[in-house]
């Protein structure tokens, strides 16, 4: 077709002037309410099946207001890709928005998770992927130490047997020992002060970073130090994070223990003394706090919100239950504890962890990012200081992707033949439960290795059966708690021992 030279200066004129941001540039949304906007209409509890919903109204790429703040919603894997991972966007859309915890609780956000896409956040980035990815899955001490840790807890559940009990309780305490053991290199006891304070810079941490606290803290800060309960919460943090730093990054450096490995501080260290000598030394004791306080809420909630949703899945499922299991005794026995080299061996179980990433989604709306510059983007404008969530949850259950998403089915990530479907299958690119881009997870091996060995060391050792005194949950988004990371409704179980069933 011949191109009309008119109709090209026309477009060209348009483009230029919608740059300046007309209204009719902006992507699709609800409309907006003065000051509030959709502040009444959406509830922060429920906002991913909220934004799924408005995905049929609005499509892949909407905007909505909140509070005079624009946000706009990604429901597309490609769309999440093209605008986190191609090189024209991803030094302008991979920051974080800030607020209060990035401000109070990270001094300014001297850390990983919320700190904006620069070159400090970079290194510290690199350097903390290439620890907890890379060096803790070789090192052997530490998964000994992993490994005594599981023992212990499956010890301790076998003096429970036969008893209504909620798993959680166990499992909770168990992997914040395990993720303060990547941190320090050191296994603390449930009594050791140390571990003391992490639970309670945990459970501070977590209620301060529920939605309403955020946007109550956000807007009105100084209610940090005044009475009540968000002050009494931000002063328990504060006392245990003092605590927990002392011990994390002063007490642990002259330890010398021979159960000790290398933790993440130590690796920390040693990247700020490589600093000093080629750089300005930022890398500060400040950073190393930050990191550290970083990895509470980013690598222990994950691991125990999708803990509570698989042992609710295999408590619904028992045939599922029984697969995992025929598979650890097929490959491990009854015996050996399972280890981290069996999991290649384990395709249904393997698979299992996969569907639960999808049908969990345990971040169902990521992590937000935020875009430093206006920027044009599929013909719409996103304009500058823009909140981007990812609705990952809506992706892992949108029917133009997946069959059956409201199903737990694990075989989806299998072959024919019973393999794991290879990393490059299509399927695979509708998959992105760790994010897209450099602000992608910085766990997602040590995740999945540390969910692979609580499932096998618990099946292996008992039948997961329902509680004889309390109706257990059907396993329905609808009731996940809700939060930054989900988890299933608590729930009982009753455990009996698994040898003893053949
Ligand atoms: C087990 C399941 C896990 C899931 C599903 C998960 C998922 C995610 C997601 C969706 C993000 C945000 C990505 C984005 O902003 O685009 C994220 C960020 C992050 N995750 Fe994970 N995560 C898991 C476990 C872990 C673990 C075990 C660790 C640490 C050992 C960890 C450390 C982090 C950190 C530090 C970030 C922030 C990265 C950055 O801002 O650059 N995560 N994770």
């Amino acid at each position: 077709m011949a191109k009309c030279p008119l109709a090209a200066t026309a477009r060209r004129v348009y483009t230029l002037s919608s740059v300046s941001l007309t209204p009719a540039r902006l992507p699709p949304g609800p409309r907006d309410i003065p000051i509030i906007g959709q502040a009444i209409s959406l509830n922060p509890d429920k906002a991913h099946l909220q934004f799924t919903e408005w995905r049929k109204l609005y499509g892949d790429l909407f905007i909505f207001r909140l509070l005079g703040k624009n946000c706009v919603v990604l429901n597309h894997p490609e769309i999440v890709r093209n605008l986190f991972s191609r090189q024209e966007f991803l030094e302008v859309t991979n920051d974080r928005p800030g607020g209060f915890m990035a401000k109070y609780v990270l001094n300014d956000s001297q850390d990983v998770l919320f700190r904006q896409y620069d070159d400090r956040q970079k290194c510290l980035k690199e350097s903390a992927v290439n620890f907890i990815e890379n060096h803790t899955a070789k090192d052997e001490t530490f998964y000994e130490q992993v490994s005594v840790e599981i023992q212990q807890f499956t010890a301790g559940l076998r003096t429970h047997m036969h008893k209504d009990i909620d798993l959680m309780e166990f499992i909770d305490p168990s992997v914040s020992k395990q993720v303060a053991l990547m941190l320090c290199g050191k296994l603390l006891s449930d009594t050791d002060p140390a571990m003391k304070s992490f639970l309670g810079f945990e459970q501070a941490a977590n209620e301060l970073g529920k939605v309403k606290n955020q946007m109550a803290l956000s807007a009105c800060p100084f209610l940090r130090h005044a009475p009540g309960k968000l002050g009494g919460t931000f002063r328990k943090l504060a006392e245990n994070r003092d605590k927990l730093l002392k011990f994390f990054i002063t007490d642990t450096r002259d330890m010398t223990d021979k159960f000790r490995c290398k933790g993440l501080v130590d690796a920390l260290m040693e990247r700020a003394l490589k600093e000093k000598q080629t750089r300005d030394d930022w890398l500060s004791e400040t950073f190393i706090h930050g990191v550290v306080m970083d990895m509470t809420p980013a690598a222990v909630k994950p691991i125990q919100g999708s803990l509570s949703v698989l042992l609710l899945l295999l408590v619904n499922y028992p045939h599922i239950q029984q697969k995992i299991r025929a598979e650890v005794i097929s490959v491990v026995g009854k015996e050996r504890q399972p280890k981290l080299t069996d999991l290649p061996n384990m395709p249904y179980t393997h698979a299992c962890l996969q569907e639960l990433m999808r049908y969990h989604t345990p971040l169902p709306l990521s992590a937000r990012h935020h875009n430093r510059i206006e920027i044009e983007f599929d013909g719409f404008i996103i304009p500058k200081n823009t909140d981007i969530y990812t609705n990952l949850w809506g992706i892992h259950h949108d029917q133009r992707f997946w069959k059956e998403p409201e199903c737990f089915k694990p075989e989806r990530f299998l072959s024919e033949k019973g393999k794991l479907l290879p990393d490059d299958h299509p399927l695979r690119r509708n998959y992105i439960p760790y994010g897209v881009g450099p602000r992608a997870c910085a766990g997602k091996t040590f995740g999945r290795n540390s969910l692979f060995l609580y499932l096998t060391n618990i099946v292996q050792n008992f039948l997961l059966l329902p509680s004889s005194s309390e109706e257990v949950p059907v396993c329905d988004v609808n009731y996940f708690q809700p939060g930054v990371v989900t988890r299933a409704p608590s729930f009982k179980v009753r455990l009996t021992d698994a040898s003893k069933m053949e």
